[in-house]
């Protein structure tokens, strides 16, 4: 079995442990799921914003234990102040060593949009993504169906949630793609066997439809790749381990901005 399938698997045994705890009456009832949310879209056209989600990220399945020594108020702080378009976290305990609490934490004192890193299974997870206080969801095509891909985008909408939708290939591009979606991001990550490419952008970037915003993820490591990713159309970066492996990533994503 690949590492998604595993993933997933084990997502849809903690959903199921998790609604069997809480009701989604009750997470319709925590502050956090009332307040006005941020838009993604804005963020990433924003003059004064960098385009980059940068994301907060302890451990990954392809590189073990990346940085657990720091905490996620500095980061996604340093991340904010250093012109973060949106911040990411991971909420995996499993496999990434994230929490709810992490998204939450940063929520309390960041007021930019917040992306919910995670492998989302289930509405349930969509409902509870707005109750921590996040701002976007993550759909990766390579795990779900072209219903549930819909049915899970409409209902972020209708939360006032921005949708994130992952491809890797033409192929997943082609049976993902629906009107509740905001903006497309290209994972230049196989999540399936961890080869990295930017290829994969640049491949994939003329055929995304231009009422969309796209982003590339993942193996971005040089304000130089910006560039050429900015010059095939690309107005957002996600960027994790880059910054994540050093010891003050905030920092390390200022250096970065200044050489763009
Ligand atoms: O990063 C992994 O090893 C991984 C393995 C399996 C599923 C997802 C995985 N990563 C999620 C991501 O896509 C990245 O965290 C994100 O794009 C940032 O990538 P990077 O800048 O390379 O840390």
């Amino acid at each position: 079995m690949n590492i998604l399938d595993k993933i997933v698997l084990r997502k849809k045994e903690e959903v199921a442990a998790c609604k069997a705890q809480t009701s989604t009456a009750d997470l319709e009832k925590k502050a956090a799921f009332s307040r006005e949310t941020y838009s993604l879209k804005d963020f990433l056209t924003h003059p004064e914003r960098t385009g980059i989600i940068a994301e907060f990220k302890r451990k990954s399945p392809s590189k073990g234990i990346i940085n657990n020594q720091v905490t996620v108020e500095e980061v996604t702080m340093g991340y904010n102040q250093a012109g973060a378009s949106a911040l990411s976290v991971l909420t995996d305990r499993d496999f990434f060593m994230g929490h709810d609490d992490d998204l939450m934490a940063a929520r309390a004192v960041n007021n930019i949009p917040i992306l919910r890193k995670d492998f989302m299974v289930d509405e349930y997870q969509i409902i509870e993504a707005k109750a921590i206080g996040a701002d976007i969801i993550l759909l990766i095509a390579a795990c779900l169906t072209k219903e549930e891909l819909t049915a899970f985008a409409k209902l972020a909408k209708s939360l006032g949630l921005s949708t994130l939708l992952e491809v890797h290939s033409q192929e997943e591009l082609d049976f993902s793609l629906n009107p509740f979606i905001d903006v497309v991001g290209v994972n230049n990550r196989n999540l399936k066997d961890f080869t990295v490419s930017i290829d994969t952008s640049l491949q994939l970037a003329q055929t995304i439809p231009s009422e969309f915003l796209k982003i590339s993820e993942s193996a971005i490591d040089s304000p130089e790749t910006i560039k050429i990713l900015k010059k095939a159309g690309f107005n957002g970066f996600l960027i994790g381990e880059n910054f994540m492996k050093t010891a003050n990533p905030g920092k390390a994503m200022q250096d970065f901005v200044h050489q763009l």
